[in-house]
């Protein structure tokens, strides 16, 4: 496994081993003893999967505030997407900044996102089947979010035109979101 860092202190795309033969190929794709070795020591106690249908359609971007913000650990089991995080963390040097990976079948590529980030993908290619755990238990109440191109954030994006949810259509600006992150006072 080789963990590669980012411009993020703390954030880390996990190249796993992969094992290929004739059949195909075989990998880890969870080891709670390699990933502590690696700086990564929190208890997911939720995995997650979702599936899209449609190359373009984007989900995010999403965090749940204070006290049930997540870490994630999100790797892709079908297809490929664009993901994309973004620093909310206050006191981060890093504040407001966003960057993107590609992560897909073909790449086996994990990211892990600590607490503090927004996060939302854009699915490269159909039926694309993305699979992330999570270190704290969904909750609706706290689940919030900021707009996908929220003109602050400049985020580029590989769709102009992405299918949306109705509640990401509506989701607020990150002027009016970053404020609520710590507070858990909800987003407007
Ligand atoms: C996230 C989540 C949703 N749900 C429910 C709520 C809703 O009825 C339905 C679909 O939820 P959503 O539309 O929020 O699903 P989705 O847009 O795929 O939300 C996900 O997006 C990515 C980018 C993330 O990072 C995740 O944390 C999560 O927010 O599933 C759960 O029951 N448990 C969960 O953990």
């Amino acid at each position: 496994m080789k963990v590669n860092h980012t411009l993020f202190d703390d954030v880390k795309l996990i190249d796993p081993t992969v094992h290929s033969d004739h059949r195909g190929f075989f990998k880890e794709q969870y080891n709670e003893q390699t990933i502590r070795k690696v700086g990564i020591t929190c208890t997911f106690v939720q995995d997650n999967v979702s599936f899209s249908k449609e190359a373009g359609t984007l989900r995010g971007l999403h965090f749940q505030r204070e006290p049930k913000a997540q870490a994630k650990l999100v790797s892709v089991l079908a297809g490929a997407i664009y993901d994309v995080i973004v620093d909310l963390r206050h006191e981060s040097p890093t504040f407001k900044r966003w960057q993107g990976y590609v992560l897909s079948e073909h790449n086996h590529r994990q990211l892990f996102v600590p607490r503090g980030f927004a996060h939302g993908f854009c699915t490269l290619v159909p039926n694309t089947i993305v699979m992330y755990k999570v270190d704290e238990y969904y909750s609706k109440e706290h689940d919030s979010g900021i707009y996908w191109n929220d003109k602050d954030l400049q985020i580029s994006w590989p769709v102009s035109v992405p299918i949306l949810s109705a509640k990401d259509q509506q989701l607020p600006l990150s002027a009016h979101t970053d404020a609520n992150f710590n507070d858990g006072d909800g987003a407007k």
